[in-house]
C-alpha cells in the first residue's frame, strides 16, 4: 500500500478533491474529521482544552464552542501552539493506526486529507505522493467567507496561520488548480487517480516489508541456533 496526501490551504478545495477519490473507491483518512472526534466531551483532549482555555470555549451542552476557540487561536500564535500541542499528537497517532488498519486490509493506495502536512512535517516520511489543491487568494477568501460565518479579518487570520500556498505547491508532486468549475477540478483529480491506479509502488512496498520480516525471522532463527537458546525438547 502507498499513501497519497492531499493538502492545501483553508477552503482551497481539499475535501472537494478527496470526495472524488472516495467516490472511486479509494479510502480517505480525513484529519479534520479526526480532529473533531478527539475533542468530543469527555475525551482526554477535551479535558485538556478545558483546563488550558477555560469554560469560555465550551457551549452550554459542554461541546467545544468552535467559533470562540477558533477566534482565540487563529489570532494568537502562542494560543495556537498550545492547542496544537494538545491535539496534534493524538491526531497523528489516530492517523497512524488508521493507516495500519488500511494496510492490513490490502488496499493498493489510500488518501490522507491533511491540511497541515507541511506545517507539522510529522508524517512526511510515510507519504508517497503529495497533491496540493490551490486557488487564488481572492477565491480562497470568497469561498471561506461563504462557508464560515467570519469577518474578513478573522478569515484573513485563518489564511495567515498557514504556510503560503505557493510554497506548498513548490514542495508537491502534483498541484490541482481549483480556480475553475468543479467539473474541471474533477478532471484534474481523475488524471492523478489514473496515474496512481497504474503505479506498482504498492508491490514494491509489500515486498520490502515482507523482506524485512523474513530477515528478522532468519536472524532470530540463526542466533537462537548459534547460542543454543531453545530447550532440547523444542528441536526442529
Ligand atoms: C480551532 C478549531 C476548533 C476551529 O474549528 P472550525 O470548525 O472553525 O474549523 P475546522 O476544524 O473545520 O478547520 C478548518 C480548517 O482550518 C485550518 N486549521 C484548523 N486548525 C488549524 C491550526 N491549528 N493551524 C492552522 N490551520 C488550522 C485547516 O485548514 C482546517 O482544514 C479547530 O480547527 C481545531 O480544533 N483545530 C486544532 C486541530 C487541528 O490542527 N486541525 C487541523 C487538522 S490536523
Ligand atoms: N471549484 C469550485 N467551485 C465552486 N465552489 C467550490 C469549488 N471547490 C470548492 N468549492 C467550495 O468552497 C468551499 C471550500 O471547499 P472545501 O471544503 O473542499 O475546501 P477544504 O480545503 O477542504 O476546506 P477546509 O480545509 O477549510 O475544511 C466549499 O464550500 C466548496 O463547496
Amino acid at each position: 500500500m502507498f499513501i497519497v496526501a492531499v493538502t492545501g490551504g483553508i477552503a482551497t478545495g481539499k475535501s472537494t478533491v478527496t470526495k472524488i477519490f472516495e467516490r472511486h473507491g479509494i479510502p480517505v483518512i480525513d484529519a479534520d474529521k479526526i480532529a473533531r472526534e478527539i475533542v468530543e466531551p469527555g475525551q482526554p483532549c477535551w479535558q485538556k482544552i478545558r483546563d488550558v482555555f477555560g469554560d469560555e470555549v465550551l457551549l452550554p451542552s459542554k461541546e467545544l464552542n468552535r467559533a470562540v476557540l477558533g477566534r482565540l487561536i487563529f489570532e494568537d500564535k502562542e494560543l495556537r501552539g498550545k492547542l496544537n500541542q494538545i491535539t496534534h499528537p493524538v491526531i497523528h497517532r489516530t492517523i497512524f493506526w488508521s493507516v495500519f488498519k488500511h494496510f492490513m486490509s490490502g488496499h493498493a493506495w489510500i488518501v490522507l486529507d491533511l491540511p497541515l502536512l507541511f506545517e507539522t512535517g510529522i508524517l512526511m516520511d510515510f507519504i508517497h505522493k503529495i497533491v496540493t489543491v490551490t486557488c487564488d487568494s481572492e477565491k480562497q477568501m470568497q469561498r471561506l467567507l461563504a462557508r464560515n460565518e467570519l469577518s474578513e479579518s478573522e478569515a484573513q487570520h485563518r489564511v495567515d496561520s498557514q504556510m503560503p500556498l505557493e510554497k506548498k505547491c513548490e514542495k508537491s508532486h502534483f498541484v490541482v488548480d481549483n480556480n475553475g468549475s468543479e467539473a474541471e477540478t474533477e478532471a484534474a483529480a481523475m488524471r492523478i487517480y489514473n496515474m496512481m491506479q497504474e503505479s506498482n509502488q504498492h508491490w514494491y512496498n509489500r515486498f520490502s516489508i515482507l523482506g524485512v520480516i523474513l530477515i528478522v525471522c532468519f536472524t532470530i532463527y540463526f542466533l537462537s541456533k548459534a547460542f543454543d537458546v531453545w530447550p532440547k525438547s523444542w528441536s526442529f
